[in-house]
């Protein structure tokens, strides 16, 4: 029926309007530990077993309480119900899902370092700069429309904010361990790879570990990798992508082209070709990024890649590009082939052919 629509259609308004409340309320939890908690307590934890090791006001525990509740409707808990004494009815307590469990700190697998960046101010105070932003006459990112400055120079002003920009990275990093054992085969028989843009080298030390013998070089900026210092087959070089990349038999750059658009990226595929020539045709660019599928029918997924599309726009004028859009940027880069295949996560393997 037609009030039905309107029924429906107010519902969705309002639940996308409130949507930040699942996003806060995650970070809430990220920020007061509750997933270490619970991992460390080693079964379901009651409220007030909760509130306890918190060490939180008494007023707090029915306010954590409403917080669990809306983390369990979104899949972060589930409540089971412990001491039910015989006909009593129990209490409920509550344990991690696999999504909670990324919480952990401390595991390979910790991803709290992404909440905490992605949900930092800088991510969301800018969007209330978007009305303007549409309406001025300059190219830039809405960031910059916001603070005045590019999001990299805010990131490069302070080391706190670098370095919480650097642990981001590492922490989505180790979650490609399990990636590089499915795609062994796209480093096997490499001599030597340069890991580009590859900030602290958390990808870095996943390869060299895997493979002893490849010699890999991090390279970043200077003020990212100035004092970092290597081991015998990894090392830390400084430089700017966009005029040279020290040459190897292959590129890595994993979640680097998302950042730049396509005049950028043609360049550091340029570059990247330019790089990886002098191992002629067994040369290779590896780019590991998100690959719109639109077809695909799992709409999380899709939502995340269309939302990450957006954190792109907004903070880097980057971009999240579909296949065909990949297809594209290859070729105008000189490059003659290319296979893609999606790897654990929302992410694809890119492998790249002079
Ligand atoms: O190439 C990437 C990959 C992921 C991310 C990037 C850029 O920036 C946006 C982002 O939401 C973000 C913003 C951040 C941050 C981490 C962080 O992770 C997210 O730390 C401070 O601000």
């Amino acid at each position: 029926s037609e009030e039905n629509e309107l029924y429906r259609a107010q519902i969705h308004l309002y639940k996308h309007v409130y949507n930040f409340v699942s996003s806060m309320a995650l970070k809430s939890v990220m920020e007061l530990g509750i997933a270490d908690v619970i991992d460390n307590h080693g079964k379901p934890m009651t409220l007030n077993e909760l509130a306890t090791s918190l060490k939180l006001h008494p007023s707090k525990v029915n306010i954590l309480h409403r917080f669990l509740r809306l983390l369990t409707y979104n899949g972060f808990f589930v409540k089971t119900t412990v001491n039910a004494k015989e006909g009593g009815e129990g209490e409920i307590a509550y344990s991690l899902t696999p999504p909670s469990k990324l919480l952990v700190s401390g595991k390979s697998t910790c991803l709290a370092p992404i909440v905490k960046g992605a949900l930092h101010p800088s991510s969301l105070d800018m969007w209330s700069a978007s009305k303007q932003w549409f309406n001025e006459d300059k190219e830039q990112t809405l960031f910059e429309s916001a603070t005045g400055e590019s999001f990299w120079d805010f990131l490069n002003k302070q080391s706190d904010t670098l370095s919480m920009f650097q642990d981001a990275m590492a922490s989505d990093s180790r979650m490609f361990e399990l990636a590089l054992q499915e795609n062994k085969h796209v480093f096997e028989g490499l001599e030597s790879l340069v890991d580009v843009g590859g900030g602290t080298g958390g990808v870095t030390k996943l390869i060299n570990k895997a493979f002893p013998h490849l010699k890999c070089t991090v390279f970043d900026q200077p003020q990212v990798v100035g004092n970092l210092t290597g081991t015998e087959n990894l090392n830390f070089v400084g430089g700017d992508m966009f005029k040279s990349i020290p040459p190897a038999d292959a590129v890595l750059l994993k979640w680097v082209l998302h950042d730049w658009n396509d005049e950028q990226s043609l360049k550091i595929l340029k570059n990247s070709k330019e790089a990886i020539s002098g191992k002629g045709k067994d040369g290779k660019v590896i780019i590991i990024d998100i690959s719109i599928d639109e077809t695909s029918d799992d709409r999380e997924l899709t939502g995340l890649q269309l939302d990450y599309d957006l954190v792109m726009l907004t903070m880097f004028l980057g971009k999240e590009r579909e296949k065909k859009e990949w297809e594209k940027l290859i070729y105008d880069a000189g490059f003659s082939s290319y296979k893609i295949r999606t790897i654990s996560g929302f992410k694809s393997i890119i492998e790249v052919f002079p």
